[in-house]
């Protein structure tokens, strides 16, 4: 399988707190990759550096082998942020063809992942109201589907299931195993254990740094745990 992220050494700070301390981790395509760890832990500071939004103080990112902040590495990285960046006066549909408009797209594809997208997230018969007029749920949902409009190769969710109902929960997950299974390299942030069950790939954030990684059974064995929250407790006590 392909390199798709790799981050090396990577460190941060803001004033006089480190946030983030050389931090060394390389990503794959076809897999999903879990940032698990308390609030404040240094995830969305993360996250965004993958992105290009936060600069690092030291160390470096390159994402499908290109440097970060790359412009043309936009097209690649599909981006879903904690807090919901999108226009309220317009209707859904209108924020969605929005952002396909940003992309390099023909005119059936932006009509074809818009319909997609759209119905991913349950949300093809609530297109034509205004954003304003949402809930807390459809505006995640909404921010989920920009985050897929341009088919991009990596997916990056900081907490994309938070105020999403367990049924659509589910097929969320279900979406994103198909991606990855499409090829696609995902990072979800979550606090939600029985999510970071579901990752390939685990790292878990404490205090701007890693304090464990594997796979969710590697970690189980590790930790001798039953149960992922097991896992979070004991790998915390242990640090
Ligand atoms: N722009 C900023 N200026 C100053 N401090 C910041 C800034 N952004 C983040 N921080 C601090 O960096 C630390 C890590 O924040 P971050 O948002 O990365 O944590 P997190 O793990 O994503 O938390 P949560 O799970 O609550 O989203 C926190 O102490 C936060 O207050």
């Amino acid at each position: 399988m392909n390199e798709t992220i790799s981050i090396r050494q990577i460190s941060k700070r803001f004033k006089e707190k480190t946030v983030l301390n050389t931090i060394d981790l390389t990503m794959q395509e076809g897999s999903i990759y879990g940032f698990i760890g308390p609030s404040g832990a240094g995830k969305t500071t993360l996250v965004k550096m993958i992105v290009g939004m936060e600069k690092p103080d030291s160390g470096s990112i390159s994402v499908l082998n290109q440097a970060v902040p790359n412009f043309s590495l936009l097209q690649e990285i599909g981006y879903m942020a904690q807090s919901d960046a999108l226009y309220p006066e317009l209707t859904g549909k209108e924020n969605l063809t929005f952002f396909a408009s940003l992309y390099q797209l023909s005119k059936t594809e932006m009509k074809e992942r818009i319909t997609y997208a759209a119905r991913l997230v349950n949300l093809t018969d609530q297109l034509s109201k205004k954003v304003s007029a949402y809930s807390g749920g459809m505006k995640r949902r909404l921010s989920l589907a920009i985050a897929l409009i341009q088919n991009p190769k990596i997916l990056i969710l900081d907490e994309p299931t938070v105020g999403i109902d367990p049924e659509l929960r589910q097929s969320i997950w279900q979406e994103l195993i198909q991606l990855k299974e499409a090829g696609k390299t995902i990072i979800v942030t979550t606090h939600v254990m029985d999510e970071a069950e579901r990752c390939d790939y685990i790292a878990m954030i404490r205090d701007g740094a890693i304090i464990t990684r594997g796979t969710p059974a590697e970690l189980k064995e590790q930790y001798h745990a039953t149960s992922f929250d097991e896992v979070f407790l004991n790998a915390g006590r242990e640090k």
